[in-house]
């Protein structure tokens, strides 16, 4: 019998509505829904693991075949360099990946030579910036990137937007929306023809719930 299929659930802000969706196609998991801080759960039921990742970790565990499928933003999609389907828009998890600056700095600095820029992901600003044939320097930061502008690190920074109010509350406003990412469904190459039958069902079944 083959082994089951392995599904990375991003923990974090996406994590409840990710299980959502699959308690809605009958993988629902009362253990993973009760605050437990196991990292792996097999379905009684069916031939199902659910394994529990940091959001942006999703595409390598699917990317290396140690998932079959999993759910994570296409903002992190554009960040990884994996190879991978990504078959499926599931709509929520919306938010804007901009440039943002402090109000009125592009008055004094229109342009963005030579200009620094503050971001957690670095790979979709370098290509932002380069497809518009610009030089910048890129400061890799973790978190908390709002920040940079307001003590100098970067004059502007590419981050995520949702409801504005982080920049509306560090008095930053948006430059230029880069794109708008929603959560998407990926799946492993090898597993998509190894296993076509039985993620084709699931991806159909998921996408009926949409
Ligand atoms: N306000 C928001 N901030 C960040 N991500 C958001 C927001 N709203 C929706 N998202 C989506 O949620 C996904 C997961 O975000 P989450 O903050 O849980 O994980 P993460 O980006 O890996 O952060 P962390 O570094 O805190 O683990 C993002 O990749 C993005 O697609
Ligand atoms: O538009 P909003 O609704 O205010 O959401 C956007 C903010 O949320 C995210 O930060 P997060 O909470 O993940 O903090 P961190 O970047 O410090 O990890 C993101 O990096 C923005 O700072």
């Amino acid at each position: 019998m083959s082994r089951n299929l392995v599904i990375a659930l991003p923990k974090g802000r996406i994590q409840e509505e990710s299980m959502k969706i699959f308690e809605k196609i009958g993988f629902g998991c009362e253990e993973m829904f009760s605050g437990s801080r196991k990292l792996i759960f097999h379905l009684p039921q069916q031939p199902v693991t659910f394994t529990i990742v940091r959001a942006q970790d999703v595409p390598t565990y699917v990317h290396h075949g140690a998932a079959d499928i999993g759910i994570c933003g296409k903002d992190t999609l554009e960040e990884s360099t994996c190879e991978l389907y990504e078959p499926l828009d599931l709509g929520f998890g919306g938010c804007d990946v901009v440039v943002a600056e402090p109000e009125g700095f592009s008055r004094q600095h229109p342009g963005y030579n030579g200009t620094t820029i503050g971001t957690k992901m670095v790979n979709v600003a370098e290509r932002f910036f380069a497809n518009k044939g610009v030089d910048v320097e890129i400061i890799k930061l973790y978190g908390s990137i709002e920040l940079a502008p307001l003590v100098k690190l970067a004059h502007r920074v590419v981050d995520i937007v949702e409801t504005g109010e982080t920049l509306r509350q560090n008095g930053l406003v948006v430059k230029e929306t880069i794109f708008h990412s929603t959560c998407r469904v990926i799946v492993n190459r090898n597993s998509m023809k190894n296993r076509h039958r039985q993620i084709e069902s699931v991806l159909e079944q998921m996408h009926q719930q949409l």
